[in-house]
């Protein structure tokens, strides 16, 4: 194969589908999951929920006790299956903040990794529908001018969902009584605002538009784009020629449905692209024998090339929620036919009809505030805060970088980029959205008559590890965020339990706020607020940055054209690559 790929997901089967329109190059996708394209749980938007239940189609990869979360483990979700997490995701198509995209850039001294030179690429990866009557009603906008609408070139269709509870207008009108302006669309760059968040959701027939569906199903007879599914790849094997800089993958190990050992060669010339995900594309390497050098001698394997950044620099959202309890009249919605479901309380019963319908499963509609630190803090206030910072960067680049000095220069970078983002309130580090069931109670202990705010952190500045413990590839490898190891991070988090709490006890959404139930009233000091926190926060599975692009002076993995330093025919394209975390929902669009 002119191109053997691992892992296809949302990055992997992007990247395939491209390279295949050139016919005269072969083109393989090794993808460890089923094509689970025709299960109601994937292409009902509605049924997500049971679709990350499904534990066939998730990795769920475990941390080890976590330090600042009172020794908790928590569960990662990434999608096993082809697609990739796209086939469990929420669908939210967003973009984050120009100056966030700029910041890669700014970091790898490289112009062509910025808002305005991706922004041809975004659009040419979507097909846009714009919202009708219906949807604008209910608060859609769009910006014509950054989205695609290329039948021939775009593959993701987007849109707007054709589903909308009554208490997402309450909610955007309050954003705006705090002073959020109406987003005219959330995907143009300057995210600050409260708006209706477009979905990757095929409007034809209200299903999911996974990273399959956009890249793969229509796609599948080209003679040239083979996909292997059920082919979990064990390693990379290398020709040594000597040198370094000439290690060159020649072949790729994979074991198949039938348990099997089996290998695939790369033709001369050819390459390797890695898109296993942000915790799978550093496993593949390490298994390889590319990493840490000591990390692998005590795994157990032999190591080829030391890359001592391999796994390091991990970043990832976290959320934590408001709950409170409310009235009925929050749950009778309208859908197109403006007819009332108040009394259908079976949530999963699987609705072919509702997404015929356009009902309640038809979409999984959100309506999202993206806040930055002028709405959580008066200025001194802040800028005492940033101070303190700032004078703990050498302190932190050392911590976070795991005995590394480079990736601490790298760290320390990435730090002070985001202190001057944050400063001049471009580094958004907050998305509050409404739901009417989140939280640790059980499902089936929940009353109905119950409104949460879900406060998500962005741009957090904790930076943790993945590496493997077992030459096994069966073994889980060793997963640790780090979360809230930072203190800015506690910060804005415990700032974002107090914003969800204002919003739901503002006009208009206090007409229909009767009482809090978590964190619970008597929950009042930022330190009551700050220890109910550490007991219940979850990973947003938003993972990012293990293989980072950045500079080798700064310890990055790969250079600005995705190719791992110091391998001739080797690239990663997933999450794994985001130096920095971006304050979008997160990176399905880019990776698009
Ligand atoms: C539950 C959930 C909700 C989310 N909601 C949103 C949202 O609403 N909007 C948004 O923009 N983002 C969302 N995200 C994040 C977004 O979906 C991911 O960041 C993105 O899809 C990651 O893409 P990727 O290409 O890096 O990896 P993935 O899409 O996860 O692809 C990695 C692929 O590699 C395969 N693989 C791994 N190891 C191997 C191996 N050894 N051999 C072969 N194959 C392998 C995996 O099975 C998988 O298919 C969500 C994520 C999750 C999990």
């Amino acid at each position: 194969y002119d191109y053997i790929i691992i892992g296809g997901g949302t990055a992997g089967l992007t990247v395939a589908n491209r390279l295949s329109e050139d016919g005269d190059k072969q083109v393989l996708v090794l993808e460890a999951g089923p094509n689970a394209e025709n299960l109601q749980e994937v292409f009902v938007p509605g049924l997500i929920g049971a679709g990350q239940a499904l534990t066939t189609l998730n990795w769920a990869y475990t941390t080890v006790p976590q330090t600042h979360l009172n020794g908790r483990v928590l569960t990662i979700n990434a999608g096993k299956a082809l697609g990739g997490s796209t086939v469990i995701n929420s669908m939210i198509f967003v973009r984050s903040e120009k100056a966030q995209y700029d910041a890669w850039g700014i970091l790898n001294n490289d112009s062509s990794w910025s808002w305005n030179a991706l922004l041809p690429y975004f659009k040419k990866s979507e097909i846009f529908t714009p919202p009708n009557k219906f949807q604008q009603a209910n608060g859609a906008r769009f910006e014509r001018d950054v989205h695609g609408f290329n039948e021939e070139q775009g593959r993701v269709k987007v849109g707007f969902p054709n589903f909308f509870f009554q208490q997402w207008s309450l909610w955007r009108q309050t954003a705006m009584h705090l002073g959020f302006p109406a987003s005219p669309d959330l995907g143009n760059g300057s995210p600050h605002a409260v708006g209706v968040a477009p979905a990757s959701i095929d409007p034809a027939n209200n299903t999911r538009c996974s990273a399959a569906c956009a890249y793969y199903t229509d796609f599948a007879d080209r003679p040239n784009f083979t996909v292997l599914t059920n082919a979990t790849v064990i390693r990379i094997i290398w020709t040594e020629q000597g040198r370094e800089s000439e290690i060159t993958a020649s072949a790729v190990e994979y074991i198949n449905a039938n348990n099997e050992t089996q290998v695939v060669n790369v033709s001369h010339g050819g390459e390797v692209i890695v898109s296993a995900g942000a915790i799978g594309t550093p496993k593949v390497l390490e298994l390889s024998g590319v990493g840490n050098s000591s990390i692998l001698q005590a795994a157990g394997v032999k190591p080829i090339l030391n890359i001592p950044s391999v796994g390091e620099n991990f970043a990832d959202h976290v959320n934590s929620w408001v709950n409170a309890f409310t009235n009925r009249y929050m749950f009778r919605y309208s859908n197109r036919t403006g007819k009332s479901y108040w009394r259908k309380k079976k949530q999963f019963h699987i609705s072919l009809k509702s997404i015929r319908t356009k009902g309640f499963y038809s979409s999984v509609s959100r309506s999202l505030d993206i806040a930055a630190p002028s709405d959580i803090f008066n200025k001194s206030e802040f800028n005492h805060i940033l101070e303190e910072s700032e004078e703990k960067l050498d302190y932190f680049a050392t911590l976070l970088s795991n005995g590394n000095p480079l990736l601490a220069r790298g760290i320390q970078a990435q730090h002070r980029l985001a202190l001057d983002l944050y400063r001049s309130n471009k580094n958004l580090p907050l998305e509050m959205s409404l739901r009417i069931f989140f939280g640790n109670t059980s499902f089936e202990d929940r009353t109905m008559a119950q409104n949460t705010v879900v406060s998500a952190l962005y741009a957090p500045l904790s930076r943790g590890r993945t590496h493997i413990s077992s030459s096994d590839p069966f073994v889980p490898p060793m997963v640790d965020p780090a979360y809230w190891t930072h203190p800015l991070d506690v910060a804005f988090h415990v700032a974002g339990i107090k914003l969800a709490r204002k919003m739901l006890t503002t006009g208009p959404m206090a007409s229909v706020y009767e009482e809090e139930f978590e964190p619970g009233l008597e929950k009042v000091t930022d330190e009551d607020i700050e220890n109910w926190l550490r007991g219940v926060v979850q990973s947003y599975t938003h993972e990012v940055g293990t293989m980072a692009m950045l500079p080798q002076g700064l310890g990055g993995v790969v250079d600005t054209n995705l190719r791992i330093y110091g391998l001739k025919n080797v690239r990663v394209a997933d999450a794994s690559i985001i130096p920095f975390p971006i304050s979008a929902h997160l990176v399905r669009n880019f990776l698009s």
